[in-house]
């Protein structure tokens, strides 16, 4: 099988007239987490649910693992927590996994290292009654982990956490990445996309609007100097970051000038600007965040 471990085109959605999903193309490369971004009623659950077999497409095509949504050989590399992990309370952290590893056809000894990797070896003895809202969606990605499956599929990881728990899942994304383990989860929480992902979809209105690695989306950085002399300071920085590199400039005491360029252009442009006799009053650097870039494309959504 080739590294698209999931394929979506064109796929889309209809409840009566509405199009919940809208032609929508995707892809998940092998290793990378692959965040899907959106508003509430973007269409995230939607696709999620119609990749794992759970929702029928009215249109286009999609292949998880090589196989049509929902086909058991795909299934079977596929872990998943959508809406919420089915647990027994009264079962501890341990037991719950062990019920589902003997479910799925697994040695009970897959539930200790399932426990282990999302943190909750500690807890292991108590039971899920206990545990914090947090730690149940924990156990909820441990029960989709066991089995090692080569796809992890997460609808809304974070959603309803508090500060501590959304760290705590942030880590356990983060572990997965270091690992290897190919992710393609939801969200609308930008914040946490931008520092676990390393490709994005935003969708709106069951479309795509972009796609791309997090950098790309963010685009180059800008640099912002306060300077004087402010007509010597335009042309060092021409010199050292190019001809169209001067975005705009305000005089001033000290003026101001814009530039593209990149954190690493920083140290050179400073002895530069230093010494051609330059008075550099501030030097910052200057990047979108995922989020200025999601407000733009979806108008405020
Ligand atoms: N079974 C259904 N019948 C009718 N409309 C539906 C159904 N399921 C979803 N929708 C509609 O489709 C749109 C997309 O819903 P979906 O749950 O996929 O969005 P989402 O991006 O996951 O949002 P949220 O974060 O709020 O869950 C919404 O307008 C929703 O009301």
């Amino acid at each position: 099988m080739d590294d698209d471990l999931v394929v979506a085109r064109g796929l889309t959605k209809r409840y009566g007239s509405r199009a919940a999903v809208d032609s929508l193309d995707l892809t998940v490369r092998r290793g990378e987490v692959y965040g899907f971004l959106g508003p509430n009623g973007a269409g995230k659950t939607t696709t999620l649910r119609m990749l794992l077999g759970l929702v029928r497409p009215t249109g286009g095509s999609a292949r998880v693992l090589g196989h049509p949504p929902g086909d058991p050989r795909g299934l079977r590399g596929v872990g998943a927590l959508v809406e919420g992990p089915g647990l027994f309370p009264h079962l501890s952290g341990l037991d719950n996994l062990r019920v589902a590893a003997r479910w799925a056809g697994l040695p009970e000894s897959a539930a200790g290292p399932a426990l282990a990797e999302v943190g909750l070896e500690e807890r292991a003895g108590d039971r899920a009654s206990a545990y914090s809202l947090g730690m149940r969606q924990r156990l909820g990605v441990a029960l989709a982990l066991l089995g090692s499956p080569e796809l992890l599929v997460l609808d809304e990881p974070t959603n309803g956490l508090d500060p501590a728990g959304t760290a705590d899942m942030r880590a356990l994304l983060l572990r997965c990445r270091a690992a290897g383990r190919t992710v393609l989860l939801s969200s609308h929480l930008l914040s946490e996309v931008q520092q676990v992902c390393d490709r994005v979809a935003v969708v709106r209105d069951g479309r795509v609007l972009t796609e791309g690695t997090v950098a790309e989306l963010r685009g180059g950085a800008e640099l912002v100097v306060a300077a004087e002399p402010l007509a010597t300071a335009c042309r060092v920085a021409e010199a050292v970051l190019g001809a169209d590199s001067v975005l705009g400039s305000s005089a001033g005491s000290p003026g101001r000038i814009r530039l593209r360029g990149a954190p690493a252009d920083v140290p050179r442009l400073n002895a530069e600007l230093v010494g051609a006799g330059v008075q550099v009053w501030a030097l910052q650097v200057e990047e979108r965040s995922l989020e200025d870039v999601f407000l733009e494309l979806t108008g405020g959504a």
